[in-house]
């Protein structure tokens, strides 16, 4: 084999519960992950060497050296195989970049899934799963896709049953968030009101609605405990939040980290026309609809 092509999804967070800080950095989290139908594509090409290229709008946001995911994601899984094997990794970005939509982590986990083939490995998701863990806290979840509740780091996945298909409007704004900007920025929130913080907590009528597929309950759940610090840190996203509110999105909230904005709509129809009211109101660089869930990695 010469070639191999992987699509891979964004994902929003349907609930992002943050516990106090670790002593490593991190924060427990209770991370409801939810994959939408907004892809980057992966191509992995026989190759000596490693090297990466980013095609699309936003590759000049990516880096294109050894820093890239994808990359990194490659030489961990050559790493775990004990072999010097080559690629060439060529990504067509799609996901907003620094966006709260993990395409960093997608981009990676796609290139583990395109290079275990390319090499003829044949190692299991199992073992993808632990080298993924190491490559970031969000790499897990998107090799698996679909609907899950991460804890831990978020690293820790069990797979959600959900009824049928959720339709969404996502704002993307200018510029991205730094994730550990976004948690540090949280933590002197919670310093400064000096409430106490306790373990993330899960919530019962959130999981109820995706085994119902109950888009009006799931629209009051949504609930990000980054979304206070994305706002302090980029103030206009409440602006973005209260259109989408306006124009009648069932939930509106910041993706993760942020700064994307995700709008949860009744229907496809009406993901339609809120996403043209958002367009209208200019309270985005670029609005994009999509629905979910949707599977992992696919070979293409
Ligand atoms: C916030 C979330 C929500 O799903 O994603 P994004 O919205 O950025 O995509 C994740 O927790 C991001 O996961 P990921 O982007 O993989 O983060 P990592 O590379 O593991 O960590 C980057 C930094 O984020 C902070 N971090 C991350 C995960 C976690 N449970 N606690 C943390 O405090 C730490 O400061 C860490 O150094
Ligand atoms: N393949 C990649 N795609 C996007 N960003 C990448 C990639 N590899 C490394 N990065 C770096 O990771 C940072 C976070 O990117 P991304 O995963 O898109 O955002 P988020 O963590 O908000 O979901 C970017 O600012 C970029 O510098």
């Amino acid at each position: 084999m010469n070639s191999v092509t992987v699509r891979v999804p964004a994902k929003v967070n349907l609930r992002l519960a943050v516990g106090p800080l670790r002593d490593d950095g991190f924060h427990d989290l209770v991370n409801v992950f939810h994959a939408v139908s907004i892809f980057d594509e992966v191509r992995a090409v026989a190759e000596t060497g490693m090297r990466v290229r980013v095609e699309g709008e936003s590759a000049s946001e990516v880096p294109q050296d050894a820093d890239n995911l994808a990359i990194r994601a490659a030489l961990a899984l050559a790493g775990h195989a004990g072999r010097s094997y080559g690629v060439s990794i060529v990504i067509r970005k799609a996901i907003p970049v620094a966006g709260g939509m993990a395409g960093g982590s997608a981009d990676a986990a796609a290139a583990l899934v395109a290079c275990n083939e390319l090499w003829g490995l044949g190692l299991p998701v199992e073992d993808l799963m632990e080298i993924a863990a190491d490559l970031g806290s969000d790499v897990p979840f998107a090799l698996l896709g679909g609907t899950a509740v991460g804890t831990g780091r978020g690293e820790r996945l069990s797979p959600l049953d959900v009824d049928g298909t959720f339709h969404w409007v996502f704002a993307l704004a200018d510029g991205g968030l730094s994730t550990a900007r976004v948690y540090g920025e949280c933590d002197r929130l919670r310093a400064v009101s000096g409430e106490p913080v306790g373990p993330p907590r899960a919530s019962e009528p959130l999981l109820t609605a995706l085994r119902t597929g109950d888009a009006k309950a799931l629209g009051a759940e949504l609930a990000n405990d980054l979304q206070a610090a994305a706002i302090s840190l980029r103030p206009s996203l409440a602006t973005t939040l209260e259109a989408g509110r306006a124009h009648g999105a069932l939930g509106a909230i910041v993706s993760g980290s942020g700064p994307t904005c995700a709008f949860l709509a009744e229907s496809a129809e009406h993901a339609t026309a809120l996403a043209a009211s958002l367009k209208t109101a200019g309270v985005a660089r670029e609005v994009l609809t999509a629905h979910g869930p949707v599977p992992g990695p696919t070979v293409v």
